[in-house]
């Protein structure tokens, strides 16, 4: 339950003045829904209206606050013209210039004769110093009002700023004074705020420094949000570690058939990472690991033989992918591995479903099958295992922490094992995935040729699809990526289709389409066409994007390369690069090209390794977009700016340890205070592994 002292602060946005359903609609898309949530939407910039020159001192295009007596309204003479206002001060005169006017509305905005304060850019016109649509009108009495420095928040069709500012000054009525769950002598030396003052000062910006990271008021509300993130992590990492695990070794006969088996030697970052898993199994506490390797660095093996430790032990072991075409693929991969073997891999799939599923699921129950290969729909509840030992998640960004602890509830004592190929910058790993040791696959298996990856711009698209033709000859498989269109799904597919029909056009049957509206069944028809070099050409949405291996394929080409963002481009391109042979990536963009897509598209063509990418794109997009918000399930800050914040991150982490060494369940009375803190920023599910109080 939340404390009490939160309520007001998790009403809807409606609750607050001025904002009815139709705004509240508008408001919600850009904010979320609570009136925390409006405490969160900082202002990017501000608008000093402080100046206030003489009508004859104002400089041209300065923001500026006048006082002037109104002389004489000039209706507009037609619709196109505008409607004018004529003001004085002692030192001149100026014009107020409206558009589109309601002539009422101005007239007792204002009246002739009287002296009032407006407040606008202003500009001179053939002489005449003109303010167009003045941001502010008021009387004398709401001089101070005016003259101040407004905060210019982000905004979206139909939300003003002002109507946002003023808003986000009513839910500042709804806050209190908290209790506060810093530690004191940390707060002193950093010289922050209490947490009402910081949220106030960081929503009235008085000049640019304000606006920075580094504020004391923003730094405050950045520490505080990590600081719940972090502690979310550590509880939940605690819950899962404490839960008694249990000792898994085996015999090893299982790997020793597949190891003999493999045509290749594991990489030492196979070997190591398999150590360190192997390890963890062994001990009796719960395993929660984090595989993470670049993509095509051989992870599927690592799965593999961790999870045949689990089932020389006795136990089964589940492989999760977050899509159908990966699981089939896993399955296809790794069924042909364990032909010498008493295994026998089985998939489950969403697809599955009725009697089929039903025995499915029998087998699963009954102990008869040891290793289950699925979509996350084996998260589902009606699966139910025998004897589950390790659960290894294909994640690719979308499990969040909470679903990884629901699988894990699944049986008793059951070990996570989660792969990612996202290589993820080292402050965001600590934020998604704080609660989880780490192995890390850091080579690549020998033999691999550097992809030729060119930047070019569509307008050759024509010339690159003719080309094709003379890799074909050489017995290349190509994969062509069609644009991303975030908007709408319907308008991808079409693009797709329509890339298909024109490149069968030049290639007839031996180009394939792929997209994610397509049924199952037929996709993997497709897939398997292209696996067995029936066609050479996939003409494929981003549903390739993950995981796919196709080691023959060589060549990809991307349109609009500029809509992908770096890390899904990379994930992309790592679909080619994966067997021995030589391969090229053409990434053609639209244009123009901003200089921010240039400086992206460029990174592409000078580096395959994935930490840099997305360290750059990091960079240049900032924490919220590293992934795209498509696929991304990294926790998404609202205060905290990564990299900026970074060094509060790791504070946050060791303010953490030493708070559950000295207060392990939150009973203190900075604990209580902590706890507030969680529910705050909706970690709610993490207090939940307190023991209560
Ligand atoms: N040690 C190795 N030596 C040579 N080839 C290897 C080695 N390990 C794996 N491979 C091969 O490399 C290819 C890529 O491996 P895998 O599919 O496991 O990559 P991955 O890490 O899952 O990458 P992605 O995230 O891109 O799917 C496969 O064809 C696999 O058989």
């Amino acid at each position: 339950m939340r404390p009490e002292i939160l309520f007001p602060l998790f009403r809807p946005i409606t609750a607050l003045a001025g904002v009815g359903p139709r705004i509240s609609k508008l408001m919600e898309k850009l904010t979320g829904e609570h009136i925390v949530d409006i405490l969160w939407h900082l202002p990017t910039s501000f608008v000093d209206r402080r100046f206030t020159p003489t009508i004859a001192d104002a400089p041209d295009h300065a923001i500026v606050t006048l006082e002037v007596t109104v002389a004489k309204h000039f209706p507009s003479r037609n619709r196109r013209a505008p409607y004018k206002v004529s003001c004085f001060d002692e030192t001149g005169h100026m014009d107020l210039v409206f558009f589109n006017a309601r002539a009422d509305y101005l007239k007792k905005q204002l009246p002739e004769g009287e002296t009032r304060i407006v407040s606008g850019t202003v500009e001179r016109f053939q002489g005449v110093l003109q303010m167009t649509h003045p941001d502010r009108m008021g009387s004398l009495d709401e001089k101070e009002d005016i003259q101040t420095v407004d905060p210019v928040y982000p905004l979206t069709a139909g939300v003003t700023n002002k109507l946002m500012g003023k808003t986000v000054q009513h839910a500042l009525e709804q806050t209190t004074a908290l209790p506060e769950w810093l530690n004191e002598a940390f707060k002193k030396v950093k010289n922050w705020p209490d947490w009402q003052d910081a949220l106030t000062s960081a929503h009235h910006p008085g000049c640019e420094e304000d606006l920075f990271a580094d504020t004391p008021a923003r730094e405050r509300l950045a520490y505080d949000e990590l600081l719940a993130n972090q502690l979310a992590l550590a509880l939940v990492r605690r819950t899962v570690r404490r839960a008694a695990g249990r000792s898994i070794t085996g015999n090893g006969s299982l790997r020793k058939t597949i190891r003999d088996a493999l045509p290749f030697d594991l990489t030492t970052s196979q070997e190591d990472s398999l150590k360190e898993i192997e390890t963890d199994m062994a001990e009796p506490l719960r395993m929660l690991r984090l595989l993470q390797g670049d993509v095509g660095s051989g992870k599927t093996v690592v799965a593999l033989l961790s999870a045949l430790t689990a089932i020389e032990a006795g136990l089964q072991a589940v492989i999760m992918a977050p899509t159908e075409i990966l699981a089939r693929q896993h399955m296809e991969t790794i069924a042909p591995l364990l032909t010498g073997t008493p295994i026998n891999p089985i998939l489950l799939t969403g697809r599955d479903k009725g009697k089929k599923r039903q025995a499915i699921l029998e087998q699963i129950a009954s102990g008869e099958v040891q290793l289950i290969i699925g979509t996350h729909a084996l998260f589902q509840d009606d699966v139910d295992f025998a004897n589950l030992g390790l659960a290894i998640i294909d994640e690719q960004h979308r499990f969040g922490v909470h679903q990884r602890l629901a699988l894990a509830s699944k049986g008793q004592h059951v070990d996570v094992l989660v792969m990612t190929a996202t290589p993820i910058p080292r402050t965001l790993m600590l934020t998604a995935y704080g609660d989880m040791d780490v192995s890390r696959l850091l080579e690549k298996p020998a033999g691999r040729k550097p992809v030729d990856t060119r930047v070019m711009p569509l307008a050759k698209l024509e010339e690159v699809a003719f080309g094709l033709k003379r890799m074909i000859d050489k017995g290349a498989r190509i994969y062509w990526v069609c644009p991303l269109v975030e908007e709408s799904d319907k308008i991808e597919v079409a693009a797709a289709q329509e890339r298909f029909e024109h490149l069968q056009s030049l290639y007839g049957a031996r180009v394939g389409l792929v997209h994610g509206k397509m049924k199952g069944t037929e996709k993997d028809a497709v897939m398997a066409a292209f696996v067995a070099g029936d066609i050479d050409i996939l003409v494929a949405t981003t549903v390739i994007e993950v995981g796919v291996n196709v080691p023959e394929a060589t060549v990809m080409i991307v349109e609009h390369a500029e809509r992908f963002g770096l890390a899904q481009l990379h994930q992309l391109r790592g679909r080619i690069g994966r067997g021995m042979d030589a391969s090229t990536c053409l990434l053609l963009y639209g244009t123009p090209l901003s200089e921010n897509g240039q400086a992206r598209l460029k990174i592409m063509r000078d580096t395959e390794d994935g930490f840099i990418i997305a360290e750059e794109d990091l960079r240049l997009r900032g924490a919220g977009e590293v992934l795209g918000t498509r696929q991304s399930g990294l926790p998404e800050f609202k205060l905290a700016q990564l990299p900026a914040h970074e060094d509060l991150l790791a504070a946050a982490r060791d303010d953490v340890k030493l708070i559950l060494e000295q207060d392990p369940e939150l009973q203190t009375e900075r604990g209580q205070a902590l706890r507030t803190l969680l529910y705050l920023f909706e970690e709610d599910a993490s207090v939940g592994y307190l023991r209560s109080g």
